[in-house]
């Protein structure tokens, strides 16, 4: 859906970006991972054009980004930064509104698309709408940026540190909100951030920069169980590299199906990192394992934790 070949981007003379290429496919989480100055920004911002790349092509859909009028691009593009970039003196419900308004919708479709997203990302529509953003708290405000991106229902959903900022609760839950939409909404998403663990906890596909290029790409346990080097292995941190591959697979992949014990049971959809929490807590070394609605489906043994595969 979005392809770089061979970008490169420099200021002053200084390479920001150098000889990149990327393919992010149709409906893929990809996330731009890399510590501070690596290029992440750099990167996003090409995609909107809201940089111009120097050499190299981007394409968009199959045509050349540059073909596209740049309002055009936006438009097909939600994009949704740290510093959200609220119109202070607009309503919540006039920012939400601004690709719709531009788009030249209806006043009721607006209207709903308003209170639809409001809802999507747990507003409460009746009280905030007519709010303005320096009467919303920093997470409202960034929730009201993402509801905004997301107006238009556009094809790509950008985000440059969209969670930057916020306390570990509203973070935590608005980091769940996207991956649902994600899910939900079949949304091509590309978010940067220098988050390891919410890099590992969203992405479908991770994009580790450094000093402007692309160290290593792929799923979140490729990254974590086959580094490619070095740098990649110390990027992670290879104290809890094991933690962290266990936070990536769900008690189901070890599941011991008909077998019981007793006791406080684990989700079967419960990460393996959160089991490894109860069997601690508990000192228990087996779990009852159950579905959704409370079903017994088996058990898991503490033993199998240490069955780290790929
Ligand atoms: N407008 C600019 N003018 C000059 N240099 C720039 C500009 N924007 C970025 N750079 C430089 O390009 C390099 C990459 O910057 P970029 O903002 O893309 O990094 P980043 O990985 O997003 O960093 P951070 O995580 O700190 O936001 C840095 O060396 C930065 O100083």
């Amino acid at each position: 859906m979005i392809e770089l070949q061979h970008v490169s981007k420099g200021f002053n003379g200084v390479k920001a970006i150098e000889d990149l290429s990327l393919n992010i496919a149709r409906g893929e989480f990809t996330v731009i991972l890399g510590s501070s100055g690596s290029g992440k920004s750099t990167l996003i911002k090409m995609i909107n054009r809201l940089l111009e790349h120097d050499s190299g092509r981007i394409t968009f859909a199959g045509d050349e980004i540059r073909s596209f009028r740049p309002e055009d691009l936006r438009r097909r593009m939600g994009y949704a930064i740290q510093s959200v970039g609220l119109f202070p003196h607009w309503s919540v419900e006039k920012n939400i509104a601004t690709v719709p308004t531009l788009l030249k919708w209806p006043p009721s479709r607006i209207h709903d698309r308003v209170t639809e997203l409001m809802t999507l990302l747990q507003l409460d529509a009746t009280l905030y709408r007519k709010r303005y953003p320096h009467q919303l708290s920093g997470g409202q405000q960034q929730r009201v940026g993402v509801a905004r991106a997301l107006a238009g229902n556009p094809e790509v959903l950008l985000m440059d540190e969209p969670f930057g900022a916020l306390d570990p609760v509203t973070r935590a839950a608005l980091q769940l909100e996207i991956a649902r939409i994600h899910k939900a909404f079949d949304k091509t998403i590309v978010l940067v951030t220098h988050d390891i663990d919410e890099a590992l906890s969203l992405a479908t596909r991770i994009v580790l920069l450094d000093q402007g290029r692309i160290v290593q790409s792929g799923t979140p346990l490729q990254m974590l169980s086959s580094p490619a080097n070095d740098f990649v292995s110390d990027f992670f941190g290879r104290s809890d590299v094991g933690i962290k591959l266990l936070g990536l697979q769900s008690v189901a992949t070890r599941l011991r199906a008909g077998e019981h014990a007793a006791g406080a049971p684990v989700l079967a959809s419960s990460s393996l990192r959160e089991a490894l929490s109860m069997f601690l807590s508990r000192r228990v070394d087996r779990l009852p394992v159950v579905d959704g609605d409370g079903q017994a489906l088996g058990v898991i043994d503490f033993s199998d934790l240490l069955d780290l595969r790929p």
